[in-house]
């Protein structure tokens, strides 16, 4: 199955301030949109209008068309899965349950539920956390079941915000590369980042031209580019109000923030 997702002229206020302005975005299958910019720059508000979580004033949200309001909870899990800044766990139900309560949009057997959760929880190495009660998993093993659910929703686009919270470098690497995995499968995948740097773990020499760059500040469109582009750095830079110094690492390009000149 396959999806296409677009955002058109998004317009999101909250009394006198405009968090999102006019922001349009498209992500269709086989799609990869990292979304970066400073705190605050509205990333998370855009991904929230995408999921239909929150109606923008103006501009539109539709998944293959059909206005994505009008989607039942069913329908939406069907084509875009998410996963949260903070994974909201207040019942003390273990992994294995919260992974398999993702698949609700399947019609099918506790059993089947359950053998597909625990395939997902492989997926990502965390299948010695299945019977552990999720409240008192650690940020990351609760960030790594909280991929596992993702991947068990088996849906065409995924959305990620920081997935690498709370991660250690190793579980960061191996998680970028298992959303490129993902997405060099088909998926359409849409992810906010801090760090572009963690992308190159995402993506195998040369593809880095296929991945979309879209940088936000105060919930505007600053920037589009690719993440090859060589201007990139100097876009960043802008949006995070630093110097941003490309340098060559074992043929990778990586980010490096520096003060403004006449800065500390
Ligand atoms: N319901 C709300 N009412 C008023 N302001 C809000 C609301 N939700 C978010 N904001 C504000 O909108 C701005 C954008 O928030 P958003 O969470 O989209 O930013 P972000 O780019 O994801 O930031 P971060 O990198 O810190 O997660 C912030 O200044 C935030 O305080």
């Amino acid at each position: 199955m396959t999806s296409t997702l677009e955002v058109s002229g998004a317009t999101v206020r909250k009394g006198e301030r405009t968090l999102l302005a006019d922001v349009s975005l498209r992500l269709g299958s086989g799609d990869f949109v990292a979304v970066v910019g400073p705190n605050g720059a509205g990333k998370t508000t855009l991904m929230r209008v995408a999921l239909g979580l929150e109606r923008p004033d103006s501009g539109r949200v539709t998944v293959d068309g059909r206005d994505v309001a009008a989607l039942s909870p069913r329908e939406r899990a069907a084509h875009v899965a998410w996963l949260p800044q903070r994974v909201q766990v207040s019942e003390p139900i273990t992994a294995l349950e919260h992974v398999a309560a993702a698949r609700y949009r399947f019609r099918e057997s506790h059993r089947r539920s359950e053998e597909q959760a625990r395939a997902a929880l492989e997926r990502v190495q965390a299948e010695g956390l299945a019977a552990r009660r999720i409240t008192e998993l650690s940020g990351g093993e609760q960030q790594r079941v909280a991929v596992a659910a993702l991947l068990a929703q088996e849906s065409p686009l995924v959305m990620l915000d920081e997935p690498a919270n709370f991660l250690d470098p190793a579980q960061q690497l191996e998680l970028y590369a298992l959303v490129g995995r993902l997405w060099r499968s088909g998926l359409g995948v849409l992810c906010i980042t801090h760090d572009i740097n963690v992308l190159a773990h995402a993506v195998r020499h040369g593809g880095e031209g296929r991945i979309r760059v879209l940088g936000l500040s105060r919930g505007q469109v600053a920037f589009e580019s690719h993440y090859d582009a060589p201007e990139l750095g100097e876009h960043l830079g802008q949006v995070f109000s630093v110097r941003m110094r490309g340098v060559e690492v074992e043929g990778r390009r990586v980010f490096v923030g520096l003060p403004l000149e006449g800065g500390e």
